[in-house]
């Protein structure tokens, strides 16, 4: 599953942008909303969730990088999020986030920046859809996934193995191109999001198809 990360979009013809990647075989579309606190970059917010809502049937995976984001939780549900990821590291609270999020009947996604552990993952595993393990530091699109994340992903499957929730999909995020996804295919990951690998094309569906060889074709 290739999740294209808006992010790398051109903001001034944004719904082209995702119907582009839409027509081109993508379900679902990853959209990075960032606070300007949790990491240094600003970007968008639950208005655009719900404009991308009134316009497209795909699965909207809202990858939350703010503080407390309990607090931003219910309006992106409002908005018409299908899956909703927060950060660990973002509140001391990250198991009522997650709880929040699947009583509001959207699926949970929790997720780990590059120099996290898998400590907290046995205490959430029952609550969670998706484990996020970031391949890159966030706050931005562009960058060259950190390979000691390799180890964490091989290690993050065994461990879901071990707590009998192996059906919790692990999906990446960062620095994931041609050159890298089959690497975290056979590491264990099953959702693949990327952003510039795809939108720096001209020919998006091309970008996805290069993607896609290289997905079968492993390591
Ligand atoms: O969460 C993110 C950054 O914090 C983005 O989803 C990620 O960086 C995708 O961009 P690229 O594929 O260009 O690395
Ligand atoms: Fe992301």
């Amino acid at each position: 599953m290739i999740a294209p990360s808006i992010l790398a979009a051109d903001f001034g013809k944004f719904a082209a942008e995702v119907e582009d990647v839409i027509n081109a075989g993508c379900d679902w579309i990853h959209i990075d909303v960032m606070d300007g606190q949790f990491v240094p970059n600003i970007t968008m917010g639950p208005q655009v969730v719900e404009a991308l809502r009134s316009r497209f049937h795909c699965t909207l995976d809202v990858h939350l990088m703010v503080q407390k984001p309990q607090q931003v939780i219910p309006d992106f549900v409002q908005a018409g999020a299908d899956v909703i990821t927060i950060h660990q590291e973002a509140t001391p609270h990250v198991h009522r986030g997650l709880e929040m999020i699947l009583q509001s009947g959207v699926k949970a996604g929790y997720a780990l920046n590059p120099a996290t552990g898998l400590d907290g993952l046995a205490y959430v595993a029952d609550i969670i859809d998706v484990l996020l393990i970031m391949t890159v530091n966030p706050g931005f699109g562009g960058q060259k996934l950190i390979p000691a994340t390799l180890d964490k992903i091989r290690a993050a499957r065994q461990r879901l193995v071990d707590l009998n929730r192996k059906q919790v999909r692990i999906e990446v995020d960062g620095g994931i191109n041609a050159e890298t996804i089959g690497a975290v295919k056979d590491a264990g990951a099953e959702i693949f999001v990327a952003g510039s690998a795809i939108f720096a094309e001209v020919d998006r569906k091309k970008a996805i198809g290069a993607l896609t060889t290289a997905l079968a074709a492993g390591k």
